[in-house]
């Protein structure tokens, strides 16, 4: 199952760690942990996740939106945590699947790339128009 990880309050004023525990003692379910910062991703795994995620990462207001997906927290995280960390977020290219791959990472997630059709025309379309416009 997948939380938010990061260390926003939660609604129902709830530390990870709770969650983790009663989504294992309830279901016996994994937990992945989506993260944003490395800083975050150290807490989830001592909270108890048992996979981080970089879901999140750009999507707080404190971490930084890389243009594909964060493969330098990605690379930290993979290196330091005791658990497996999945590369989700921004994956739009097989370079960048694989360079996820490359950087640690244990699975790679892709949503929109594989799932959203207009926003994969309108990446079409924006290349195929700027590149016409050029002199
Ligand atoms: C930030 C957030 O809420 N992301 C969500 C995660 O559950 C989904 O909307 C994303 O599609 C998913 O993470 C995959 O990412 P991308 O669609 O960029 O490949």
């Amino acid at each position: 199952m997948a939380v938010d990880g990061t260390g926003r309050a939660r609604p129902d004023g709830r530390a990870l760690a709770e969650i983790v525990t009663a989504v294992h003692e309830r279901t016996g379910r994994l937990v992945m942990a989506d993260v944003s910062t490395y800083e975050e991703g150290v807490a989830a795994a001592e909270a108890g996740a048992d996979v981080v995620g970089t879901t999140l990462a750009g999507y707080t207001p404190y971490s930084r939106r890389t243009d594909g997906p964060d493969l330098g927290l990605l690379a930290r995280l993979a290196a330091d945590l005791p658990v497996p960390v999945v590369a989700e977020g921004r994956v739009h290219t097989v370079e960048q699947a694989g360079a996820a791959i490359e950087a640690g990472a244990y699975a790679v997630v892709v949503g929109t790339a594989i799932t959203h059709p207009t926003t994969i025309t309108r990446w079409f379309a924006e290349r195929v128009t700027s590149t016409a416009a050029r002199p």
